[in-house]
């Protein structure tokens, strides 16, 4: 069988060069590219890369999917920032190439995709939940995408559920103190040396509190969802959000 044609852009940063490492290393792929800052798209296409993984910074994100998905070429994205606006840009790109898959995945680690799970099932048994997440301090964007992701999940949930808004007699505060409100869920993030990506959800109820927390501990615990993606994308056309829905987890 032929192996897939994988190209890494962002191939020299943290998580790109172990990705590059990876997908050499498995058997049904073959590296054709590994692009850096300043590389031109094109040698992509002159690659003839069937599937990207884009590893590099919020500022570059949108310019390499606009070109992957007007050249047919699928893509698994780990770079985080994501808005509403850019999700909206993306899905008009797609449509114009709806046989481009393009996988974003704000986590590759499975314990962290778990985390996102677990959070989501117990948010609605507990009056408040709030998410701390850690990293290391060359992070360009807080919060982090798997905070932010979390926090939707946990919000989804509780609206579902009919949940009542979080106890919070809080009425003087400096800015920042109550860390960042995504869809109603307080979100703090942490930038310290020695960290890697780090993430705690917790929550409390009436005399009870839950702890669920995630370490990645080295950019190898992303490594075996990228290959996930990779393998699963190109028969996956359209915009899947989320590592999850390739992992079977019923
Ligand atoms: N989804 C995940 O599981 C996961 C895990 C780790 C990191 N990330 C994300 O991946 C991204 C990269 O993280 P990092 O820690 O490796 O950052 P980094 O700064 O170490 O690496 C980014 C690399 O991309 C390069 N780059 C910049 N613009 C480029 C362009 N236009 N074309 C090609 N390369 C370009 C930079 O020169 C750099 O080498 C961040 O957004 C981070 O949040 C996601
Ligand atoms: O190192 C990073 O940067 C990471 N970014 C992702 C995020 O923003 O959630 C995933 C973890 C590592």
């Amino acid at each position: 069988m032929s192996k897939l044609r994988v190209a890494v852009l962002g191939a020299k940063g943290r998580i790109g060069s172990e990705a590059v490492r990876a997908v050499e290393a498995a058997e049904d792929l073959e590296l054709v590219a590994a692009l850096g800052r300043g590389d031109k798209l094109e040698t992509l296409v002159e690659a003839e890369a069937q599937v990207v993984v884009e590893l590099t910074n919020p500022g570059a994100v949108m310019g390499n999917l606009d070109f992957c998905v007007r050249h047919g070429i699928h893509a698994v994205v780990g770079t985080t920032g994501w808005t509403d606006d850019r999700l909206a840009q993306l899905h008009t790109s797609l449509a114009a190439s709806p046989e481009v898959g393009v996988l974003i995945a704000p986590n590759f680690s499975i314990g962290a995709v778990l985390t996102m799970q677990f959070a989501q099932q117990a948010a609605r048994f507990f009056e408040s939940v709030e998410v701390i997440e850690l990293h290391h301090p060359n992070k360009a964007d807080a919060p982090s995408g798997t905070a932010a992701r979390t926090a939707q999940l946990i919000a989804a949930a509780r609206k579902e559920a009919g949940s009542a808004p979080q106890p919070d007699a809080t009425t003087t505060a400096l800015d920042g103190a109550r860390g960042a409100d995504v869809d109603g869920i307080p979100v703090h993030s942490v930038r310290l040396r020695g960290l890697l990506a780090h993430q705690e959800v917790l929550l409390g109820g009436e005399g009870e509190t839950l702890t669920i927390r995630h370490d990645s501990l080295h950019h190898s615990s992303f490594m075996p969802g990228i290959l996930l993606g990779v393998r699963r994308v190109v028969t996956t056309p359209g915009l899947t959000m989320g590592l999850e829905n390739f992992l079977d987890l019923g």
